[in-house]
């Protein structure tokens, strides 16, 4: 079970003069799922990146179960799917799979493919697949390691829409079963709130957190659910995709 705590001031890259993000300050706990949310180049991947232990210099802090993570691997099983599949490519799509996760048979291997709809596809090496199906792959290796924090950057988006469709039911499926912590960054408005118990969204750049939104939706939530929730929270905050919380009348939040 893992606890997230975000305790951001800024972040610049050691490169550049540039901020990339503000102050960002949330508590996870164990087994939520929460969806990041905000214009590009706010920074959610390297927010991702920092949580990850991928990022060394930060002003403030981030923690996972109390124990720092900035410039070291969180202590737990981690999962994270990239924007980009980042597969081996001289290895096989199930040696790839095998090797993040070695504790698991080949049976679970195939029947994880079957569940992303790549049975039979393990022994193809990934120039063999389309950029959909090295995605999917991604998303498999990652469920295998059953971690116990998931990290998600926009991991349907390159997707058709039946087959992103059934991802996020697999992703909303497996978090249910296993309860994982999870940070999953999203530009799908909807997406976010079919899956999330919570929104954060982030102000255009430098990213700040300008809302922190529980969804209050029981589920499985359908697209009639989303679409009335969403309706009544841009009402509120007719900016708030922009990046901006200004609510509807014209009272300035922050
Ligand atoms: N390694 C790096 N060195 C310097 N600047 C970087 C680096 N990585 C990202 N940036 C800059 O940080 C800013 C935020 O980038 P980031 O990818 O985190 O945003 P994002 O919100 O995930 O964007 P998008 O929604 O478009 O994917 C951008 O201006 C980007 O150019």
């Amino acid at each position: 079970m893992v606890r997230l705590e975000l305790a951001l001031a800024e972040k610049r890259y050691a490169n550049s003069q540039q901020t990339v993000l503000g102050t960002i300050r949330a508590q996870i706990p164990a087994g939520q799922f929460v969806a990041l949310v905000g214009p590009s180049g706010t920074g959610k991947t390297t927010l991702l990146n920092m949580i990850a232990g991928l990022e060394a210099s930060v002003a403030g802090s981030i923690s996972v179960n109390d124990q720092p993570v900035i410039g070291r691997q969180p202590d737990c099983r981690l999962g994270y799917i990239f924007q980009q599949p980042r597969l081996l490519p001289w290895l096989t799509v199930f040696n790839n799979l095998q090797l993040t996760a070695p504790e698991r048979s080949a049976g679970e291997i195939e029947r994880m493919l079957e569940r992303v709809g790549l049975h039979g596809k393990g022994e193809q090496y990934p120039r063999t697949l389309s950029g959909g199906m090295q995605k999917r792959v991604s998303i498999a290796r990652a469920f295998l390691a059953q971690p116990e924090l998931l990290l998600l950057d926009e991991p349907f988006v390159s997707l058709d829409l039946p087959t992103a469709e059934h991802l996020r039911g697999m992703l909303e499926a497996l978090w249910l079963e296993h309860q994982p912590t999870v940070l999953f960054v999203t530009h799908d408005f909807d997406e976010a709130i079919r899956l999330a118990d919570r929104v954060l969204f982030l102000s255009a750049a430098p990213g700040s957190l300008i809302l922190d939104q529980p969804v209050e939706l029981p589920r499985p939530r359908s697209d009639l659910d989303v679409a009335e929730w969403k309706t009544r929270l841009l009402g509120e905050y007719p900016g708030l995709l922009a990046g901006k919380v200004v609510a509807s009348d014209s009272s300035l939040w922050e």
